[in-house]
């Protein structure tokens, strides 16, 4: 899992670090990792070329250090100081002492296309969103020269703690220190950073309280593994978990179908199909072993393809009554504000869906995604999967929101979101905790995808126990 920790913490663990190390050691760390990083993508010193690009702060400070080392080492070093008469004093003494050549703007813009490499140290974590002016220049020179560059901490323009790709550098590759920034995790921003390295320089995130808890956990595939319930030889079908499904209507069958398709293939116990008689009927025909009996049900999926149902709200107060763990989808979000939920209960918005609960417009929510997706958890008391590029989970009132592993935009097609709700159905069924069950559904979702060729959901849905058994191995 990867640990990511807001530009606030990072810079209070910081402190706690410099009240404890000798001055300019961060740094030191923080340049030679990224001098060592550059030195294994230039492959070898002699007649390899670099260009520094050194902001005003620490950032420049970081790209100087290590500018000087290579310099130091043979490679050929260009630097320009992209705010005149603003840039690290120590870092320019020493890169340019060490044979590195100073140039000035367009001397930087005509180099670009020749070196090796770019090193962009222009802005870090005290970077504002959104380069301008010589700045911009600068990143959009550097990307249609189409030489690698290496971002130190974050692509310059970027904000840490944000998703939103602002007129930024775009990076082969992100050097970045103490923790991962949440930049670069989240879509947009994330696809501008291309390859994360995380440096530990030695902070003590126990060491600085609360401030110490992350802001983001991105999961990664072992992660799922690891929490995927796996049938034993006491497992029956009813402690597998029996999955309830109320989705679909005359006008959208298609998605009760698909909500059983996710189940069935994500490996529940056994499916109830208890919505609409049509849809019912279909399910039955796509899955001959869905059951439209009434009893047992462990977990229930509600509102998928419901449309504008008119008993939908005396539906999902019946079903929240039985005190069972219940994933909302879709339309029966529309009834969210009329109920009373807690964190068992499973809101499944996209961002459309989410600034309909909350009285906001769509843009507000994509602009900080995070802010949203919190208040809508502790506004309604339940868990929230955030779906979309970024498939982000969050539990009512817990600082730390979980990032389900990322997936290629092919999932982004009709019937995604109603699949996915089968199969985080099936794992609610099972009995994890709700925010687990989110996470793991939407990862193996966007797994299947990431290994597959573009196939339609029910198509897709029927290769999760290829993913599946890629994940678990022998277990
Ligand atoms: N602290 C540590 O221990 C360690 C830190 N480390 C490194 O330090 C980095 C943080 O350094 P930093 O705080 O100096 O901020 P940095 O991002 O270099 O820039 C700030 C300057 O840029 C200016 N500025 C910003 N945006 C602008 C814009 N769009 N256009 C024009 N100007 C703009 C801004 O101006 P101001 O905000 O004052 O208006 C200020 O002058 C961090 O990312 C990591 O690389 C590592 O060495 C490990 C140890
Ligand atoms: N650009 C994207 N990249 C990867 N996954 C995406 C992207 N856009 C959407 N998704 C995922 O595709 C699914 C779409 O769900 P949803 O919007 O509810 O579709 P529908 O309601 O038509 O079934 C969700 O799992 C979502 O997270
Ligand atoms: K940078």
């Amino acid at each position: 899992m990867l640990l990511v920790h807001s530009v606030e913490s990072i810079r209070a663990a910081e402190e706690e670090a410099f009240a404890r190390t000798e001055a300019g050691e961060l740094m030191e760390r923080a340049s030679d990792a990224l001098a060592t990083s550059l030195l294994r993508d230039l492959g070898h010193t002699d007649g390899t070329t670099l260009l520094v690009l050194a902001g005003p702060g620490n950032n420049g400070g970081d790209a100087l250090w290590a500018g000087a080392r290579l310099a130091g080492r043979g490679v050929r070093v260009w630097v320009h100081a992209v705010v005149p008469g603003r840039v690290h004093p120590a870092g320019w003494a020493a890169c340019t002492e060490a044979g590195a050549t100073s140039v000035d703007l367009e001397g930087a813009i005509s180099l670009m296309g020749r070196v090796d490499r770019i090193v962009d140290g222009v802005f870090g974590i005290g970077g504002h969103p959104g380069l301008t002016g010589e700045g911009l220049r600068l990143a959009e020179a550097a990307e249609r020269s189409g030489t690698p560059v290496t971002s130190v901490d974050l692509p310059s323009g970027l904000a840490a703690d944000g998703a939103a790709a602002h007129p930024s550098f775009r990076a082969e590759r992100t050097v970045t220190f103490g923790s991962a920034k949440a930049c670069q995790v989240l879509q947009p921003a994330a696809e501008r950073c291309g390859e994360i390295d995380v440096v530990d320089i030695g902070l003590h995130w126990e060491a600085i309280g609360e401030l110490g808890a992350p802001i983001l956990r991105q999961w990664e595939a072992a992660d799922v593994a690891a929490r995927w319930p796996v049938p034993t030889c006491r497992s029956d079908k009813y402690s597998r978990g029996v999955v309830g499904v109320d989705a679909g209507s005359a006008t959208y069958p298609g998605a009760g179908v698909l909500v059983a398709y996710g189940a069935a293939y994500a490996g529940t116990g056994m499916i109830r199909s208890l919505g609409a008689a049509e849809v019912a009927r279909a399910t039955l025909a796509a899955i001959p072993s869905v059951v439209t009996a009434p009893g047992r049900v462990q977990a229930w999926v509600v509102g998928s393809g419901w449309g504008d149902r008119h008993d939908g709200a005396i539906r999902l107060a019946e079903i929240l009554d039985q005190e069972v763990p219940v994933l909302i989808d879709a339309d029966g979000l529309r009834h969210v504000p009329d109920v009373t939920l807690s964190p068992e209960h499973l809101l499944t918005p996209h961002a459309g869906e989410l600034a309909r609960l909350l009285q906001v417009s769509r843009a507000e929510v994509e602009e900080d995604p995070l802010g949203h997706i919190h208040r809508a958890a502790d506004l309604f008391g339940a868990t929230v999967l955030l779906k979309g590029a970024t498939q982000y989970v969050a539990t009512p009132w817990e600082r730390t929101v979980d990032v389900a592993v990322p997936g290629p935009g092919w999932t982004a097609q009709a019937g995604s979101g109603d699949t996915l709700s089968g199969v985080c159905g099936s794992l609610l069924a099972a009995g994890l905790p709700a925010a687990e069950a989110a996470v793991c559904g939407a990862s193996l979702q966007a797994l299947t995808a990431a290994a597959e060729p573009p196939l339609p959901p029910h198509a897709l849905a029927q290769r999760f126990g290829v993913t599946l058994r890629g994940l678990l191995g022998d277990r």
